[in-house]
């Protein structure tokens, strides 16, 4: 069901999960207004948030609000709560779920902050969260965007994108997540916001790699650009309209996650082409690097599809140990295929994509010339 709007000063909110976005998220919903419980697994941590309004591992030098309130106990923090915001690791969220489900109130909104796929089922989180909530969709927010949580901690102007089948839903969620330095825009495309965050965080780590291996601006930008060809062919496949993937969930975050020293997929990466094994650099990356683990459900999804990733497949095999570091490059054409079709440069790419066109402009025609994607105020 979805919720009306609500005033959003005094709001009860929970935010599941202490890590860098978390608390970041908790942060901003606190500084617009909101009254927020923040849930950390660890009882140490909650408590120096609590009492010290600190969380110095993942937010070194950040002053959290004074009205933030955090606990170790899932259940005090979702009393309550109208809205429940997500930010634990994907490959967790399914039993995150399962914990926090008797403690949530049933007409909750449930928001994911994630970027990711869960690996053993390929779906997006909020697939995951309608299916163990056992919810409608339109009770489901995402929100993604060009996020890099320090900066944001640090309140550097930004901004991102709610999205919900339920435009209401998606407005209510961005009424209480904006603040001075947050800005929240709103669509209705879940499908193309939540792939936009996750694929991106593929082509950061390719740009990582070729980073570390020492190749310059051209490399990279070749692969930020046919990345987002990447991006968007295997998004629209899946529902997602076009200039989702052009808007703050898509091309906004793959310029903040490709360029920052922040990022850690783009880390992640650098350790790889500087010549690390996987295993030493996922040792070493105390923080959760989504990308790592959507190389594979994402490959299967696209194969399914008939969808090309020459790209990601490139991460694939550099992660496999098949493919040096060096030799991974934009050179994402084999010689049998037809001129004019996958080496046509853009995102008309042979007769499926051109159905897909004309289809989209059909239903924007419909739709009084706006389709359900695209940043809205
Ligand atoms: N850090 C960032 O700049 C941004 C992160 N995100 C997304 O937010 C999600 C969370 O990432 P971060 O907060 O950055 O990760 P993080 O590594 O900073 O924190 C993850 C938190 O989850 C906890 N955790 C680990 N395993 C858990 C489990 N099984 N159950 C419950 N909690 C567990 C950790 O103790 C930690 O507090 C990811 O999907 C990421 O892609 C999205 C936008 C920005
Ligand atoms: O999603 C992010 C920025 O928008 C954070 O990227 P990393 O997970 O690579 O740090």
């Amino acid at each position: 069901m979805a919720r009306a709007a609500a005033p959003v000063h005094g709001t009860r909110v929970a935010v599941v999960g202490a890590g860098s976005w978390g608390t970041t998220f908790a942060k901003i919903l606190a500084d617009g207004g909101a009254d927020v419980v923040l849930w950390a697994r660890r009882p140490e941590l909650a408590r120096e948030i609590q009492e010290g309004k600190r969380n110095s591992d993942y937010l070194p030098g950040v002053n959290l609000p004074m009205g933030l309130r955090a606990t170790s106990r899932l259940d005090l923090a979702l009393a309550g709560a109208e809205h429940v915001f997500l930010s634990v690791p994907s490959q967790s969220l399914r039993e995150n779920l399962l914990a926090a489900g008797p403690h949530l109130h049933a007409q909750a909104t449930i928001v994911s902050l994630m970027k990711g796929v869960e690996k053993s089922t390929g779906l997006r989180m909020s697939e995951v969260i309608s299916e163990v909530l056992r919810i409608e969709q339109e009770q489901v927010a995402v929100i993604s965007g060009p996020n890099l949580a320090l900066e944001i901690a640090k309140e550097q102007p930004t901004a991102a994108v709610v999205s919900s089948t339920s435009l209401e839903t998606a407005q209510a969620v961005a009424s209480i997540s904006r603040n001075r330095y947050f800005r929240s825009f709103v669509n209705t495309d879940v499908i193309g916001t939540e792939f936009g965050g996750v694929l991106k965080n593929l082509i950061a780590v390719a740009i990582g790699i070729v980073d570390g291996v020492g190749y310059g601006e051209n490399t990279k930008a070749s692969i930020i650009t046919r990345g987002l060809v990447e991006m968007t062919d295997f998004a629209v496949a899946y529902g997602a309209h076009p200039e989702t993937l052009s808007g703050l969930a898509g091309l906004g975050d793959l310029i903040a996650t490709s360029q920052s020293p922040l990022s850690r997929n783009n880390t992640a990466g650098r350790l790889l082409g500087q010549g690390y094994h996987l295993a030493d650099v996922v040792n070493q990356m105390n923080q959760t690097t989504e990308g790592l683990a959507s190389v594979g459900p994402i490959l299967e999804l696209a194969r399914a599809k008939g969808v090309e990733m020459p790209i990601v497949e490139q991460v694939r095999q550099v992660l496999a140990g098949t493919l040096a570091p060096r030799d991974i490059a934009p050179h994402l054409t084999t010689d049998d295929e037809p001129q004019g079709e996958r080496t046509m440069d853009g995102q008309a790419q042979g007769g499926s994509a051109l159905r897909r066109a004309v289809k989209r402009t059909l239903d924007q025609l419909r739709n009084g010339g706006r389709g359900a994607g695209g940043d809205r105020p």
